[in-house]
């Protein structure tokens, strides 16, 4: 059994953070680990609040799993604060796990999940230590500071944070909606890029989106796949669990978690080499 661990915020509507996280890695057949970095009041309407954990209690809880487990791969998701990605930082700079690094900024209601001072801790201490990083194109431009418009602006974009240290860069095109695919582009530190596209599925229920793709990414990198056949698999996770999409909540609803499984020999990704 592969044992894998999200470090990550909880999301009271089940569809985003840890929640999202521990129930793609079941689906994916690794068992899960958590460590909460923070608990938000939300649904799928917004976060009506945020309660900071502890940071000696952060710690504590790595330190827990890492005391115990053979953990073969770690993602972050919401980490809140510079102190907390100091911490978690420190611990993960002394084990040599593969580092999944979703930079969860703001939730898709506009909330901060990431204090504004906690960017530049990101860049030093936690990308330094990244096997992947899954930044949209927002949160590329705040980790760059620069404006992302072209496919050029994304090549500057993902060189800059490979210079930081980052081993592969992925920057997702969710939030490209004048296209008619949903198209992510892929760079690896020795030079080679890809990109994978796939359908732009028309809704509104894409609460998590970034949470779930990261976390199957954590689970086939936790189950052995090489990063690009992990990077390619996590996609089709994603894409059938936006398509089959679940109608739960008044607002941006959840994905459905349990589509894969059912679905994964129909799922079309097209990957364009550059
Ligand atoms: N409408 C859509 N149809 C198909 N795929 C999508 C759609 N929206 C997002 N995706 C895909 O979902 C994955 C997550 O991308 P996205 O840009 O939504 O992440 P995110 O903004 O970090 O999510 P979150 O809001 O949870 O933080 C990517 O593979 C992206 O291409
Ligand atoms: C706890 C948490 N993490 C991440 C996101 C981003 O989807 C969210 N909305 N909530």
């Amino acid at each position: 059994m592969h044992i894998v661990t999200t470090i990550a915020g909880s999301d009271s509507g089940g569809g985003a953070g840890i929640q999202a996280d521990l129930k793609t890695f079941q689906e994916l057949k690794v068992f899960g680990t958590s460590v909460i970095t923070a608990l938000t009041a939300q649904n799928t309407l917004g976060v009506s609040d945020v309660l900071p954990i502890e940071v000696s209690f952060v710690e504590k809880q790595l330190k827990a799993l890492i005391e115990d487990f053979s953990i073969s791969a770690v993602k972050t998701g919401m980490l809140f604060s510079s102190e907390i990605i100091q911490s978690i930082a420190r611990i993960l700079a002394d084990v040599n796990i593969p580092l999944i690094v979703d930079p969860v900024m703001i939730a898709k209601g506009g909330e901060s999940l990431l204090q504004q001072e906690a960017i530049v801790a990101l860049c030093s201490y936690l990308l330094p230590l990244a096997t992947i990083v899954t930044p949209n194109i927002p949160e590329a431009e705040t980790l760059t500071g620069r404006k992302i418009k072209t496919f050029a602006d994304i090549q500057d974009a993902a060189h800059t944070l490979l210079q930081m240290g980052v081993q592969c860069v992925i920057i997702k095109g969710g939030h490209l909606t004048d296209n008619d695919y949903a198209i992510d582009y892929v760079f690896f530190e020795d030079g080679q890029s890809f990109s994978m596209q796939s359908s732009r599925i028309a809704t509104k229920n894409t609460h998590g989106t970034g949470c779930t793709f990261s976390a199957a990414l954590t689970a086939f990198i936790g189950r052995g796949f090489s990063i690009k056949e992990a990077i390619v698999e996590a996609k089709k996770y994603i894409q059938l669990a936006i398509t089959y999409d679940l109608s739960i909540g008044n607002g941006h609803g959840p994905t459905n978690h349990f589509a894969y499984q059912k679905y994964k020999e129909s799922c079309e990704v097209i990957i364009h080499e550059t």
